[in-house]
C-alpha cells in the first residue's frame, strides 16, 4: 500500500541530506550572527536555494502520486516554511528535520477535521441516517455492506435502504449482502423514488427501535445534473445524519475531482477510500481530505465484510514515511 509515494518521500529526505553534506560552510552562507552561531556549534543551515531542486522534485513525486495540484502546493508551502532557515549539525542526518516538516504538513491536512464514525452513532439520537453518495462501481455496496457488518458486530440494530432505483441489479446487488448478513432490506421496485425508500426504512427503524439506517443512492455521474438534483431531494426529504462520500482510492484525480463536485451538491461529513489495498500512490486520501475540507472515514483494504480499516491519520502518515 502506498509504496510509490513512501519511495519519493524517502528520495527528498535523501536529497536533503545530500544537499547538506555537499553544503559550503556555514560562514559563506549565513547572516552575521547565524555564522557565529553556526561556527561555534558546526552548523548549516538551510536556505531556500538549498531547497529549492528538492522542494521542486518532491512537488513532481506528489503529483504522481495523485495528490492535487493546489494540495501538493500546499504541502511545498508548509515543507518550505518547516525547513528552510533550520540550523543542522554538519555530518548529523537531516531525517528528522525533513521527517518533521513532512509530517507536520501530512497531518495538517489529515487531522484538520476529524469524525469518529462510531462514536457519533454511539452518542447520537437513533436512528442515525447514513445517506452513501458517489458513483457507480466505486465499491459504495460493498462499503454499505461492510459498515453494516462493523455495526451489527457492535450490537446496533442495522437496516439498509436500497436508494439506487436506477438499476434493478443494484437492489438485488443488496439484497444479497443484506440476506448474508442477516440485516434488514427496505426496497421498492425499479425506477421509483429513491426519497421515498429510504423515507420508508428510516420509519422502518422508528418502529422498529432499530439504531442505524445505511441508505444507498444511484451511483450519479457526477456531470448529470439531474441526478445530483435527486440527491439534493434526498437530502431535503430525508436530512440525513450524516452523508458519506464513497470512491476508489486508486481512481486518482478522478476521484478527487468527484469528491469536489459531490460535497459541492450535497455537502458530505465524511469520505471512504475503498481498494487501499491496490493502491501504490495513497495520494488521493491526502486529495479528498484537502479539497473537501473533511475527513477520511475509512479505507477499503479488500472484498470481504471485514476488509474495512478505520481510517487513521497517524497511521497513514507513518506508512508514508517508513524508510
Ligand atoms: N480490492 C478491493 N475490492 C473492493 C473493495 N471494495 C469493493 N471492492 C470490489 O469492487 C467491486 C465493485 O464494488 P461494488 O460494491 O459492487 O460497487 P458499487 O459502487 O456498489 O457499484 P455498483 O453496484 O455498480 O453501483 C466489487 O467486486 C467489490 O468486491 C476494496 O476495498 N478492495
Amino acid at each position: 500500500m502506498f509504496d510509490k509515494l513512501r519511495v519519493k518521500l524517502n528520495e527528498f529526505r535523501k536529497a536533503i541530506d545530500d544537499k547538506l553534506k555537499a553544503a559550503p560552510q556555514p560562514a559563506e552562507k549565513a547572516g552575521i550572527l547565524d555564522k557565529a552561531v553556526a561556527i561555534t556549534k558546526g552548523e548549516v543551515i538551510l536556505t531556500e536555494k538549498d531547497l529549492e531542486g528538492p522542494l521542486w522534485e518532491l512537488e513532481m513525486a506528489l503529483l504522481e502520486s495523485d495528490v492535487a495540484l493546489p494540495v501538493a502546493e500546499s504541502i511545498i508551502d508548509s515543507v518550505k516554511k518547516g525547513l528552510s532557515g533550520q540550523r543542522k549539525r554538519l555530518l548529523s542526518s537531516t531525517g528528522d528535520l525533513v521527517e518533521d516538516a513532512l509530517r507536520d504538513s501530512l497531518l495538517g491536512i489529515l487531522s484538520a477535521h476529524t469524525l469518529d464514525f462510531e462514536e457519533y452513532v454511539k452518542a447520537h439520537e437513533k436512528p442515525v441516517t447514513v445517506v452513501f453518495t458517489g458513483v457507480n462501481g466505486t465499491g459504495k455496496t460493498t462499503t454499505i455492506a461492510k459498515l453494516a457488518e462493523l455495526l451489527k458486530e457492535k450490537g446496533y440494530g442495522v437496516v439498509i435502504a436500497a436508494g439506487d432505483t436506477f438499476r434493478a441489479g443494484a437492489i438485488e446487488q443488496l439484497e444479497k449482502h443484506a440476506d448474508r448478513l442477516g440485516v434488514k432490506l427496505i426496497k421498492h421496485q425499479q425506477g421509483s423514488d429513491p426519497a421515498a425508500v429510504i423515507y420508508d426504512a428510516v420509519a422502518y427503524a422508528r418502529s422498529n427501535r432499530k439504531d442505524v439506517v445505511l441508505a444507498d443512492t444511484a451511483g450519479r455521474l457526477h456531470t448529470n445534473v439531474n441526478l445530483m438534483e435527486q440527491l439534493k431531494k434526498i437530502s431535503r426529504v430525508i436530512k440525513p445524519d450524516l452523508v458519506i462520500f464513497v470512491d476508489e482510492a486508486i481512481a486518482g484525480n478522478d476521484a478527487v475531482e468527484r469528491a469536489r463536485l459531490f460535497n459541492d451538491a450535497v455537502p458530505i461529513s465524511g469520505s471512504i477510500l475503498t481498494k487501499a489495498d491496490a493502491d501504490s500512490k495513497g495520494g488521493a486520501a491526502i486529495s479528498i481530505a484537502h479539497i473537501t475540507g473533511k475527513p477520511i472515514l475509512y479505507l477499503g483494504i479488500g472484498q470481504g465484510y471485514k476488509d474495512l480499516k478505520k481510517f487513521d491519520p497517524e497511521w497513514f502518515v507513518d506508512r508514508l514515511l517508513e524508510r
